[in-house]
């Protein structure tokens, strides 16, 4: 059995024309930690401008080869990343859970998902196409789906493995080449995804990775040869990337945070909704965008609800997040501890009581694990502070409720809109609920799942663009027109 403290990574991170290199440029290094241990598992090396450079080139080469294939043959090159992911998985998932602090159960599950969404991408590879279009005395049109160029990936710590397949695998089913610049926080799994794609058959520099931080975003951003940016991360910094982006007219992709409205109403199957609460809040020790944090229940059940998640979360294991049986491991550093730990502070202040918390876990010394137990915030009112910001920890604060009406209206009174989840048996209100709710991502009687066939993507300050599901190709692919005549020119001239 495997456990922290064993694991440091010497080999360089990042990746250009199909090998790990270490930047030629910038030089500017950064402590990469374990976060359930505190220790120092690697150094990071930010890439500089002539770094971006040279990997923007290699990809730009390998996107003129990579372009020129058909579908098909991206799908059979696709599916055998994915294979190989699949192959990998513990290994993978045991990277991401040393360099940032998830529990091994629930990274073996990011992996899944991350291998799923590169054959769910294969699968359509094949079938992109334009349409033909008759027009008046045996002249047409058709349409061709056409490869954007090398795009521009940038993430978040959250889910580093994840968001670099839900973004490297639309981009290049549609034909694009990528250049991946991970969080400086988790920058170990990525490469490995490099090195899985280079094993499959892409041409070398298809997907490279940059190491780095804001200066070297900055550099990907406003690199000329860029012809799109995704991005996952935080509000201001998506705010940043599109105006980078707008000097350049490149299209983005934003996917921003969130402060998502669960609402559970009395008519709910009980277990399932508290089920459901506990799933969208607590993966990944609460450090999920999407996650359903402002908990409206219905008056008639509070209590119920209430006994019931307080019973199941001090069940929930905190712990060493390599051991089996853990499921909840640490947050990603010691910073964002004291920054989950100040909302905490500040809601125990404004509520006036803590329905359920533990003090277990919390960090035992400063460079030690940031583990912090779940907490559940009762007798919450929508002007607390932890009800309007997005902590991203695992703290779930809950609301009472009396009417449909009035839930619609305060589950919507928010900036952001990225997701929403309803439990109710009566499926029309369920349906009704949904369909008012202003979010991207919305769950019935469920909340959290990820299946890949789906998009996802928010409203409002969460950003916009899709990921995941057929929508995604739009946002990876351009459409070129062609007008072909049949007859004779005639001018007006
Ligand atoms: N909607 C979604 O799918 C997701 C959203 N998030 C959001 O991300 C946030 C947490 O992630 P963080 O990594 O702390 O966010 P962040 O915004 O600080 O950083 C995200 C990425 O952007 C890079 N970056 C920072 N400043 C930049 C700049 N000026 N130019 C170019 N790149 C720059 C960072 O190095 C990192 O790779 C939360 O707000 C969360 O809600 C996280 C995961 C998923
Ligand atoms: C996988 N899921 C749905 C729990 C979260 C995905 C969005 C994110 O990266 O935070």
């Amino acid at each position: 059995m495997s456990t922290t403290g064993t694991f440091v990574f010497q080999q360089p991170l990042n990746y250009r024309d199909g090998a790990r290199v270490q930047p030629l440029d910038g030089g500017h290094s950064e402590d990469v930690y374990e976060p359930a241990t505190g220790r120092v598992i690697s150094k990071l090396l930010c890439s500089g401008e002539k770094e971006v450079d040279l990997a923007v080139q290699s990809a730009k080469a390998a996107f003129k080869v990579w372009s020129q294939l058909s579908g098909m043959e991206r799908s059979r090159v696709l599916l055998e990343a994915a294979r190989i992911i699949r192959e990998q998985r513990d290994e993978i998932a045991t990277l991401e859970t040393i360099n940032n602090g998830k529990s091994i159960f629930e990274a073996r599950v990011d992996i899944d998902i991350s291998w799923q969404c590169l054959e769910y991408y294969a699968g359509l590879a094949g079938s992109l196409a334009g349409e033909h279009i008759q027009l008046p005395g045996g002249s047409f049109g058709y349409t061709r789906r056409e490869p954007l160029g090398v795009c521009v990936g940038i993430g978040a710590w959250n889910y580093p493995f994840q968001i670099a397949c839900w973004k490297s695998a639309p981009a290049l089913a549609c034909g694009n080449a990528m250049v991946f610049k991970p969080s400086p926080f988790t920058p170990i799994s990525v490469v490995r995804l490099a090195e899985i794609f280079t094993e499959a058959g892409v041409p070398k520099g298809l997907f490279n990775v940059v190491q780095g931080g804001v200066a070297t975003g900055q550099f990907l951003c406003h690199h000329p040869d860029v012809a799109k940016i995704s991005f996952t991360g935080s509000v201001p910094t998506g705010v940043k990337i599109m105006e980078m982006a707008a000097k350049g007219i490149k299209p983005v992709t934003l996917e921003l945070g969130g402060k998502s409205p669960l609402i559970i109403f009395s008519d709910s199957v009980l277990e399932n909704a508290v089920n459901g609460a506990l799933m969208a809040n607590f993966l990944t020790q609460g450090e999920v965008c999407c996650n359903g944090t402002r908990v409206f229940v219905q008056r008639e059940i509070l209590d119920a609800f209430t006994k019931e998640v307080v019973k199941r979360t001090q069940k929930i294991k905190v712990g060493d997040p390599l051991l089996e049986d853990t499921r909840m491991g640490a947050l990603i550093n010691r910073p964002h501890l004291d920054r989950v730990q100040g909302f905490i502070k500040q809601a125990k202040e404004q509520v006036g009581k803590v329905v359920w918390a533990s003090e277990c876990g919390g960090p035992a010394s400063s460079s030690s694990s940031s583990s912090l137990c779940a907490l559940l915030l009762g007798n919450c009112t929508d002007d607390m502070t932890c009800v309007k910001e997005e902590i991203f920890g695992p703290v779930m604060s809950i609301l009472p409720f009396d009417t449909e009406e009035e839930v619609v209206e305060r589950a919507n009174n928010t900036k952001f809109g990225l997701a929403g989840g309803v439990f109710t048996r009566d499926i029309q209100k369920a349906h009704r609920v949904v369909a008012a709710l202003k979010a991207g991502m919305c769950f019935i009687n469920n909340y959290n799942i990820s299946p890949v066939e789906l998009p996802f993507g928010g409203y409002k300050s969460s950003g916009f663009g899709r990921e995941n599901g057929r929508a995604a190709i739009e946002y990876y692919s351009q459409l070129k027109t062609v007008c072909v005549e049949m007859g004779d020119v005639e001018s007006v001239f």
